[in-house]
């Protein structure tokens, strides 16, 4: 029922107007399709990616060819398949893309085998809540040119007691932020994850945030809270962390975010500290930990073993999870296994690069992620968030 008869790779386009990789994988009774998402802000232990039509063609002649037969329920047997015929740590000879785009069209192909939705396949009887959206309004760094210092001003609506309510809140507050930059005369576009991308200081950026949250929150009578994703390895320079208008120590950056976290009652902060600083992320961490979440995106890339330092030297107290950071389902669940079991929380994210593969919604949902990072607005962000309005409606 679930032994995989054909594999179809092709290359698609991404948000950016890149070719990226999509799997398809036959089962005489079922179907799965995903694709993979791609960086901009990528960490340097992230499992590699291979052009993709270069992938492709290697993976027709040395891979498929291995992968067909198998049996498309076996996630574990199917992803350690991958594992050995790549033969290197990270993926470098088959290419990440390809790795995550076929090890997630298996587990959709087996979930549709037995007609069941991949979040109650994944998840069994015990996923019973959806997570919270959180989706970024203001952005700048990797993502845009000549914008803010800090990559992303996140909102998560903290009171919403539904995802309806919630995907509708962000959006409110994605609307409101552009009527107040349009009042303070400050035009701009969108980045590449669909957040306004203007022209202004960080502390404007947060100012004007706060105030349309604020606006937005008293209006729906819920909480919504704020974040960042400071993606700090993109400012570090070896010795500082460069801004516009400052130039700050690691001490000094420790201090600026928990001073942040309680000016703005920041609930989540991602990448604080450059990618190699465990011990900044555990100073953070034990300043502000009580009250915010401290976030590891570049720091752990979605491995365990880097997880482990992580929880060695109580780095923080929350993991991002990008599949393709990992490159397979299994290795992705492992990863957010070994962070709930010590007490870690984890949020399932997008990429800046993204397709319309609504995946990542579910498996948010299956391994019980506090929150879902895909962006608020956007063809490929929305097809995520409209899935979660889906999901919810199932569960
Ligand atoms: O840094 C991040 O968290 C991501 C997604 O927002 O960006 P990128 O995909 O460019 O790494
Ligand atoms: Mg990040």
């Amino acid at each position: 029922m679930t032994e995989i008869e054909k594999i179809v790779l092709r290359t698609i386009q991404d948000s950016r107007g890149n070719p990226t990789v999509e799997a398809e994988i036959y089962t005489a009774f079922g179907f799965g399709r995903a694709a993979a998402p791609s960086g901009a802000s990528t960490g340097t232990w992230e499992a590699k990616v291979r052009p993709p039509r270069e992938a492709i063609a290697a993976a027709r002649e040395h891979l498929l060819p291995e992968l067909v037969g198998r049996d498309a329920a076996d996630q574990a047997g199917f992803d350690a398949i991958l594992h050995e015929i790549d033969g290197t740590p990270d993926f470098s000879n088959i290419g990440a893309n390809v790795a995550v785009a076929l090890s997630l069209a298996s587990a959709k192909a087996a979930a549709d085998a037995i007609g069941a939705d991949l979040f109650r396949y994944l998840g069994g009887a015990f996923a019973q809540k959806t997570p919270l959206p959180l989706g970024n309004v203001i952005g700048g760094g990797a993502h845009a040119a000549n914008a803010t210092d800090i990559q992303e001003f996140l909102i998560v609506p903290t009171g919403a007691s539904c995802a309806d309510e919630a995907v509708f809140a962000n959006a409110a507050v994605h609307k409101k932020v552009k009527e107040l930059l349009v009042a303070a005369g400050k035009g701009c576009g969108k980045g590449d994850e669909g957040a306004w991308a203007p022209r202004i200081q960080d502390i404007e950026a947060f100012e004007l945030l706060q105030e349309a949250v604020g606006a937005v929150s008293d209006e729906l009578n819920f909480a919504i809270s704020m974040g960042v994703d400071v993606a700090a390895s993109e400012l570090w320079d070896g010795e500082t962390y460069t801004y516009k208008d400052a130039k700050r120590s690691t001490e000094d950056q420790i201090a600026y975010i928990a001073d942040l976290v309680d000016r703005y009652n920041l609930v989540y902060v991602e990448d604080p500290l450059q990618e190699e600083d465990f011990e900044g992320f555990a100073e953070l961490t034990s300043q502000v930990g009580d009250r915010c979440l401290i976030c590891g995106d570049d720091l752990y890339v979605t491995n365990t073993e880097r997880i482990t330092r992580g929880i060695e030297t109580e780095a923080s107290n929350c993991v991002l999870i990008k599949p393709n950071q990992i490159g397979t389902l299994t290795d992705t669940y492992e990863a957010v296994h070994l962070a709930h079991t010590h007490g870690m929380e984890t949020v399932m994210s997008h990429r800046s690069g993204e397709t319309t593969d609504e995946t990542i919604a579910h498996l948010a949902t299956a391994f019980e992620c506090i929150f879902l990072k895909c962006g608020v607005v956007g063809g490929e962000r929305i097809a995520k968030l409209n899935e979660l309005l889906r999901i919810e409606e199932l569960i």
